[in-house]
């Protein structure tokens, strides 16, 4: 079998720099090389202060520390890195595409395209190239295309190997994971590469736990993943408006549900919406796809969770307004979180951004506190809305760094990231610091209600 000495990733983002920098601490034999044409990128993943890693992630400095400079290397010379390699990661971003045939829609394919050509230019020896980005199901025909029409005659062996790590837990997901998907070719040299890159994970992880299946299963699974755990938010955020109107209490309808072990405990908070960088489009791509072969019931089936999803996140604000007697306008209003979820600085298709720009809308002055997020990142996500000026942005928006002092003399605050610090506030003095009737509006539900409504709060939670 082909033993594996040199490993090169394109793409030092949310899932190259985690899921090599785990690679290089757990194989000291190898040595990992991660390009990116980002340079600001790099130079933060090569910052002397560990502080200044351009991701946030529990435990990653750690790894980082321990591997960089001895086996771990980041750098924009990718000509250099893909030659050297004997397997190369594919990790690019794969957003859904903003122009032409597929708009809004399929993923947009030019990044992973120009690497193919990339490897294909450089190479001088054989590669196994990996598809770790998450892609259409047959793409990997596209990059087999590509890479054999012009190579310089060198073999490529292309395999499929998708991230399930989660961001706020990518450490621990991916030095422990409920499984690794290795997709390759059924012919003697798709084995060799899908036992190469077995070996490698095998370095820490059991060999049981390593699934080999066919290229197309591997593409597919990721998709469907990614899919049923967003559906899986969206049925219980159907649920919470629900609850909302009869009574019940979403928390106890999930955990009744969730100890049937056929069903399962995770996966079942109710929240303003879910965010990140793929459920939606990853959603929207299956929809695609689905559509493309003209499966126009399968696409329709999979497209509610994201017109479920759409809806969490317009109710939630349309609840705030209402509940502040209609009107926002000139109200300021305190949110707390940013992020699309806790323990990351990661803010892509946040709930929060929607909820701000729906509140905007209304002419509501927005305070903003996230322990992670900086000030220019907020700013950039509601530029890129579009929906109103820069200027606009940066006089309705203001972005603190410390909670308690934003709640001065505001008519409401709203939980929208599930940060655990938010629990432990002195919501006392919250309350005192704020105009009455003081109004909190948990999205997270992460709140004890009881002890809100008695302080004196005009309370409401998600689900409740
Ligand atoms: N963020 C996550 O938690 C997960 C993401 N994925 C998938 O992994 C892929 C990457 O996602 P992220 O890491 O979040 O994206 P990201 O946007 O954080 O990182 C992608 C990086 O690739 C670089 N890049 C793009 N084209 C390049 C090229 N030709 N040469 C060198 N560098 C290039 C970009 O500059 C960027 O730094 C996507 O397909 C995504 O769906 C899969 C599992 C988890
Ligand atoms: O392909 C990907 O990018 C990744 O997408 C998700 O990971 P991630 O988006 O990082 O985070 P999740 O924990 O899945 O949370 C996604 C969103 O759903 C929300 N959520 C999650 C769980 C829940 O019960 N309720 C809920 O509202 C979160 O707050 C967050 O906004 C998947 O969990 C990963 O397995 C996958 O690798």
């Amino acid at each position: 079998m082909k033993s594996i000495s040199h490993i090169c990733c394109i793409g030092a983002g949310y899932v190259g720099g985690p899921t090599m920098s785990v690679i290089a601490q757990k194989c000291p034999h190898i040595t990992v090389t991660v390009v990116d044409i980002n340079e600001k990128r790099i130079a933060a993943w090569n910052d002397e202060n560990f502080d200044n890693l351009p991701i946030y992630e529990p435990g990653l400095a750690d790894v980082v520390k321990e591997a960089r400079g001895r086996n771990l290397f980041f750098t924009t010379e990718v000509d250099a890195a893909i030659d050297k390699a004997d397997m190369i990661f594919i990790s690019v971003n794969t957003p859904t595409k903003t122009y032409g045939k597929g708009k809004g829609m399929a993923a947009d394919l030019k990044y992973i395209e120009l690497c193919a050509r990339q490897i294909a230019r450089v190479s001088t020896t054989d590669k196994i190239v990996v598809e770790k980005s998450t892609l259409p199901v047959r793409t990997a025909e596209t990059l087999t295309s590509i890479l054999h029409n012009t190579g310089n005659g060198v073999h490529f062996e292309i395999l499929s190997n998708p991230e399930f790590l989660a961001e706020g837990t990518a450490v621990q997901d991916l030095l422990n994971p409920d499984r690794i998907l290795i997709g390759g070719d059924n012919t003697p040299e798709g084995q060799e590469a899908k036992d190469a890159l077995t070996s490698v994970y095998a370095n820490w992880i059991d060999r049981d736990r390593i699934l080999q299946t066919n290229v197309w299963s591997s593409e597919l699974s990721k998709l469907t993943a990614n899919a049923f755990l967003a559906q899986r938010v969206s049925s219980i955020n159907s649920i919470s408006e629900l609850c909302e109107e009869t009574g019940a209490d979403v928390n106890e309808v999930a955990r009744a549900i969730g100890t049937d072990s056929r069903v399962g405990s995770k996966f079942l908070k109710a929240s303003v919406g879910f965010g990140g960088s793929c459920f939606q489009k990853d959603i929207l791509n299956l929809v695609y796809i689905a559509k493309s072969y003209g499966l126009d019931k399968v696409a329709d089936y999979w497209e509610q969770v994201i017109i479920m999803n759409d809806h969490q996140k317009k109710r939630f604000a349309e609840k705030m307004i209402a509940s502040m007697y209609n009107t926002v306008a000139g109200k300021k209003i305190v949110l707390f979180g940013w992020a699309f979820k806790k323990d990351t600085n990661d803010t892509r298709e946040s709930a929060a951004i929607y909820v701000t720009d729906y509140l905007l809308d209304e002419q509501a002055e927005i305070v903003v506190y996230d322990p992670k997020v900086k000030e220019e990142q907020i700013y950039a996500d509601l530029d890129y809305l579009n929906t109103r000026s820069e200027e606009e942005n940066r006089r309705l928006v203001t972005v603190v760094s410390s909670p308690e002092e934003a709640t001065k003399d505001a008519h409401a605050v709203a939980v929208l990231t599930e940060w655990d610090e938010f629990t432990t506030y002195n919501w006392e003095t919250i309350y005192n610091n704020m105009l009455k009737p003081a109004f909190l509006f948990d999205g997270r539900k992460i709140l004890d209600s009881s002890a809100m409504k008695e302080i004196g709060f005009k309370h409401f939670a998600i689900g409740e």
